[in-house]
């Protein structure tokens, strides 16, 4: 809706009652309280080259989506995996439960952006997007120097959408998955806010917890993480925010455990560092008869008492 607000030529690519919703009424974003609202070209998939492709699909549909838009993607298109989770791009071969299509190996990596978008969205009944910060993008490449960003970034930040270019987006895509991966999941199983987390004490333990096994990973790896301190500012700043993935929990559609959980816990296995506070939740969530739980009560005794002797071995 900014892009096209701001004059850009946007074509927008949705399938069923959305599309339908799209075409007829167009996008919008209310922008805490702020409502842009825009026409746009709708379509079910694209059928010529784009100079930017960005794709806001779940993780799990991302080769599949973008497998239905190969004609959009020309030699000189900047392709912007817009999602959660740990990137098919982030080492030299997408990581298991990355690239559930094999499509995404097949990209050109060259053309490729990492992005992190911070920002707190739910659609609304009538297709609104209510976002309650302002978007703030960072936008890495996956690999190589080619091609020119400029033009890109100078139109995303005109448009309002608040974009930097940086070196460092593998830590920027880490430091926002530990966040991801220690809440969302929780989140889910529990259905509770960011900030009820950050404020009721057994919660807070779980994420801490499964927060230090992804931040032992990562130091693994070379990357050095913000400490739980940060974290915990992050969730009570956040407010009553529910995380996307308690948000598809609600409506009954696939959860992004595969980017999110599995692929982080299935590289630290291979590195000898088992994240297995994740392991533990992840059962809760598999044998879960509905999410998110009625009475989350003997779950969170489990996972505490799980992180307890976990934390005792490790003394
Ligand atoms: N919501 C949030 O606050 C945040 C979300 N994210 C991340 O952003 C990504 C997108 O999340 P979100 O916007 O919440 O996801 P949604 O599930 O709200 O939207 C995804 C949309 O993609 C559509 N879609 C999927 N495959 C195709 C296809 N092949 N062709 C056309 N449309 C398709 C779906 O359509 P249909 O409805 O028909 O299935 C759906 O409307 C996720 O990785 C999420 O983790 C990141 C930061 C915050
Ligand atoms: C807001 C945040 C960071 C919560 O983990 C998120 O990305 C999500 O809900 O998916």
């Amino acid at each position: 809706a900014l892009l096209a607000q701001a004059g850009l030529e946007v074509t927008v690519v949705a399938r069923g009652a959305r599309l339908e919703c799209i075409r007829a009424e167009g996008v919008a974003l209310n922008d805490r309280g702020t409502l842009h609202q825009a026409r746009v070209t709708a379509v079910e998939a694209l059928t010529e080259p784009m100079d930017a492709v960005f794709v806001t699909v779940k993780s799990q549909d991302l080769g599949a989506a973008l497998a239905a838009n190969a004609a959009g993607i020309g030699p000189d298109t900047w392709v912007i995996p817009m999602v959660n989770g740990l990137p098919f791009w982030f080492f030299d071969q997408p990581a298991p439960f990355t690239d559930h299509t094999g499509d995404l190996a097949r990209l050109n990596r060259e053309r490729v952006l990492g992005a992190v978008l911070l920002m707190t969205v739910q659609t609304s009944a009538d297709g609104v997007a209510v976002s309650s910060n302002t978007p703030t993008l960072s936008l890495g490449r996956a690999a190589g120097q080619g091609g020119d960003l400029g033009p890109l970034v100078q139109a995303l930040n005109a448009a309002g959408v608040r974009t930097d270019v940086t070196d460092t987006i593998r830590t920027k895509v880490l430091v926002k998955l530990l966040a991801n991966v220690a809440t969302n999941p929780l989140s889910a199983l529990v259905g509770c806010s960011l900030a009820e987390i950050g404020r009721n004490e057994a919660l807070r333990t779980i994420a801490f917890g499964i927060a230090d096994g992804f931040r032992a990973w990562a130091k693994a790896m070379g990357y050095d993480l913000p400490p739980n301190a940060w974290l915990g500012d992050l969730l009570l700043d956040a407010g009553e925010f529910e995380t996307s993935m308690l948000q598809d929990a609600r409506a009954g559609r696939t959860l992004e455990l595969d980017a999110i959980c599995r692929a982080p816990m299935a590289m630290a296995a291979q590195a000898g560092l088992p994240m297995t506070g994740l392991k533990a939740l992840l059962a809760e969530l598999e044998k879960a008869p509905a999410l998110p739980l009625r009475d989350p009560s003997a779950a969170l005794k489990n996972l505490t008492s799980h992180l307890t002797h976990t934390a005792l071995e490790r003394i």
